[in-house]
């Protein structure tokens, strides 16, 4: 089979395509397969780690207000369609597949004009534009929320599937998640990111609780600050303490996100809907931080349903200080029957088969 991957800007639209991809090569071991990304997106640097083909396209995403900058936004998207129709018809694929972010766009429009196959995989309860705009010529659009009312309506067809990532968290090794941070095996690990950028109100929150965190020691805090904060807040936080506490870890990045997760007691995040896909699927009790910098706030409404599910505590940005945030794993980590019921609760909203029920439906749009 070969497919062509399109998606990305940020990870919670590029791990998705490599999630069906990798499931698409444990089944299908000569599948061949190439990514068409952005030219400065993340999928520049997580796709050939993964020994991917890569190709870029030039393109930005368009201004929801009235700007002259939309103007140019056209004229790239129409290259960027030229573009993905010469690297299509040079590829050959039987199936191209979208996650989302504006580069997508141009490369799934290209593929439904000449005539291939096509599915988007829509990460949000709230569709974003570029996956509303492909639904009306796509053959099918997998969701990962199950909707009450369909958020497509100009879709041939619509299939709730779940977010692939969580196929790949289910079947992580959590012995080298903690062999890669360096404990023991059963050690409680707090895991604090801010999404696959980072986030800095997350990061100020941890500066200011860092000198109290040795009160919570044997508990481990894992901290991943996000690349372009990694430098300043480690000064900030050291500056703040002296030494680093001895029981906080601070990190950019971690590039085996999976197999960490998999170690983690506790996780304190945004609400991206891929992250919280991998939280669900693995149990792990949260405390989510919403962004508020997002489109139509998605974020709080999909940390609003783990809430309500009891699988996590919500804390508003608006509302959150050092100490407030301090409090609340400090309770949750002190309570294990609570932890133990928030886990529960969690698991029952996640879909580990998601990425199995996705390659079945790509087999199926490329054999009608
Ligand atoms: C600010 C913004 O627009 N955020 C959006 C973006 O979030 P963002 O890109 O942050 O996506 P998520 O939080 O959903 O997922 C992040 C992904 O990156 C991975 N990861 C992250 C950090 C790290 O160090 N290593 C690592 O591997 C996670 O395991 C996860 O797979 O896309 C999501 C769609 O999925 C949306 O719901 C979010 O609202």
């Amino acid at each position: 089979m070969r497919i062509v991957f399109s998606g990305g800007g940020t990870g919670g639209h590029i791990y998705p395509a490599l999630a069906i991809a990798k499931q698409c090569k444990s089944e299908y071991p000569d599948t061949e397969i190439l990514y068409i990304g952005g030219k400065r997106g993340l999928e520049t640097t997580l796709v050939p780690k993964e020994n991917i083909r890569f190709e870029s396209i030039d393109i930005t995403g368009f201004r929801r207000s009235l700007s002259p900058e939309n103007m140019k936004t056209v004229v790239r998207f129409l290259r960027g369609v030229r573009t993905s129709k010469r690297l299509l018809r040079a590829f050959k694929p039987d199936v191209v597949v979208g996650t989302g972010g504006y580069v997508c766009g141009p490369v799934v429009y290209a593929a439904a004009k000449l005539g291939i196959p096509c599915l988007i995989h829509e990460q949000n309860a709230i569709p974003g534009l570029t996956n509303r705009f492909l639904s009306k010529y796509v053959d099918t659009v997998a969701l990962s929320f199950e909707a009450e009312t369909n958020p497509f309506p100009a879709a041939k067809h619509v299939i709730y599937t779940g977010n692939p990532r969580a196929t790949t968290v289910y079947h992580a090794d959590k012995t080298k998640g903690f062999a890669t941070l360096g404990f023991h095996p059963g050690t409680p690990i707090v895991l604090v990111v801010g999404g696959s950028r980072g986030a800095k109100a997350i990061n100020q929150a941890m500066i200011d609780m860092a000198p109290f965190l040795k009160q919570l020691d044997p508990i481990q805090f894992v901290y991943v600050t996000g690349e372009s904060y990694y430098e300043p807040t480690r000064t900030a936080i050291q500056e703040k303490t002296g030494t680093l506490p001895r029981n906080l870890q601070v990190l950019p990045y971690v590039h085996n996100m999976p197999e960490v997760l998999a170690s983690t007691s506790l996780i304190v995040n945004r609400a991206g809907a891929s992250f919280l896909a991998e939280i669900t699927s693995l149990g792990i009790p949260s405390i989510l931080i919403p962004s508020p910098n997002v489109t139509n706030n998605h974020q709080e409404k999909n940390a609003r349903t783990l809430e309500k599910a009891g699988a996590a505590e919500v804390i508003l940005e608006s509302q959150l200080t050092g100490s407030k945030l301090f409090d609340t794993i400090a309770e949750v980590m002190k309570d294990s029957s609570r932890q133990i019921t928030m886990s529960t609760a969690s698991r029952r909203l996640g879909k580990p088969d998601s990425a199995d029920i996705l390659v079945e439906e790509i087999m199926r749009i490329i054999h009608t």
